[in-house]
């Protein structure tokens, strides 16, 4: 069996990498990636300007998963941009997470990013949560689609988006009239964390995370059948875009779910926080012996083979 299988023209040895945001704030980080058995890696959701993001603790792992209210900590656009190109593709693919705060600033970070003409791809973050009064342009269908519209006019090539997860179907059937507009829209990741969480400590009788007041997006195990879900809905609804699952892996049999229902390539965010880049051979041994026991001759075979009643 093999974990192999190409994306956008680019070959990945295997589908898993991490969530952005997760192990890939700084080189360090990012090359510790590298050095894993991943089949990829994506940059921390980057803006124009670097950003020291909200006041600590603003990351805080529960028994069931974690709750954030990061606020965007990165380094700023090029510094990213720096890493994409002196990247060595033959390795492994490199995605670039891009959060602007506004439309102008995606559009100046795309603008630089299809300029230096790297083989790296863009991952759209249309879900950024956390940055306390700025709405989630993903729940704003009009807003997501002027974004749209603008960055494929200027960012020449394929690209993805990151999206949130949605809880309705109407909302399924909206956002993906909205994205399958944009042919540029290869990919769509599915999902970001849970919105707007609460944690309680009940000892302290407090709340786990500082920034607003404690509501933050939730991670882990809480949310895998709700990214399941995001990812077969939007299997279903944009046959013409691939899906990457994100949300809730922590095993291989988590890996296999996401496949089944529809993804292409899978990400892993609170279980790598929590274990580290090694967690990437653990899942690549464990998916693989899942293909073997059921006689998949690579993961190819399994996508979308999700069956109803
Ligand atoms: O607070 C964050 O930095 C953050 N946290 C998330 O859980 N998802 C995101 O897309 C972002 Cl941008």
């Amino acid at each position: 069996t093999t974990l192999s299988t190409t994306f956008l023209g680019q070959t990945f040895a295997s589908p898993l990498f991490n969530a952005s945001g997760v192990r890939c704030f700084d080189k360090d980080e990012l090359n510790s990636l590298l050095a894993s058995a991943s089949g990829s890696l994506v940059t921390k959701s980057c803006t124009r300007e670097a950003r020291t993001g909200n006041p600590e603790p603003r990351y805080v792992a529960t028994p069931l998963g974690s709750i954030n209210s990061m606020g965007l900590p990165n380094k700023g656009y090029g510094y990213y941009l720096d890493y994409a190109k002196a990247h060595d593709y033959s390795k492994k693919p490199l995605f670039m997470s891009v959060a602007g705060l506004s439309l102008d600033d995606n559009i100046a970070m795309v603008a630089a990013i299809r300029d230096a003409a790297l083989p790296a791809i863009v991952e759209l973050n249309l879900s950024c949560p956390n940055v306390p009064g700025k709405p989630q342009i993903a729940y704003d269908f009009d807003a997501m689609d002027r974004m749209l519209a603008a960055v494929s006019a200027e960012y020449d090539r394929p690209f993805g988006v990151k999206m949130p997860p949605y809880f309705d179907i109407a909302h399924f059937d909206l956002a993906a009239e909205v994205l399958n507009r944009y042919p540029a829209v290869a990919f769509i990741t599915c999902i970001n964390s849970v919105g707007n969480a609460l944690v309680i400590d009940i000892e302290r009788e407090e709340v786990v995370i500082k920034p607003k007041d404690g509501f933050g997006g939730l991670g882990g195990d809480y949310v895998l059948p709700t990214a399941l879900a995001n990812v077969n809905a939007f299997h279903r609804r944009c046959p013409e875009k691939r899906v990457i699952g994100c949300g809730g892996v922590r095993s291989g049999e988590h890996i296999f779910m996401h496949l089944l229902a529809g993804a292409s390539l899978v990400q892993v965010g609170t279980a790598l926080q929590e274990e580290g880049p090694g967690i990437f051979a653990r899942l690549n041994a464990e998916l693989a012996a899942i293909l073997e026991r059921k006689g998949y001759a690579s993961i190819d075979e399994v996508r979308g083979r999700l069956k109803t009643l």
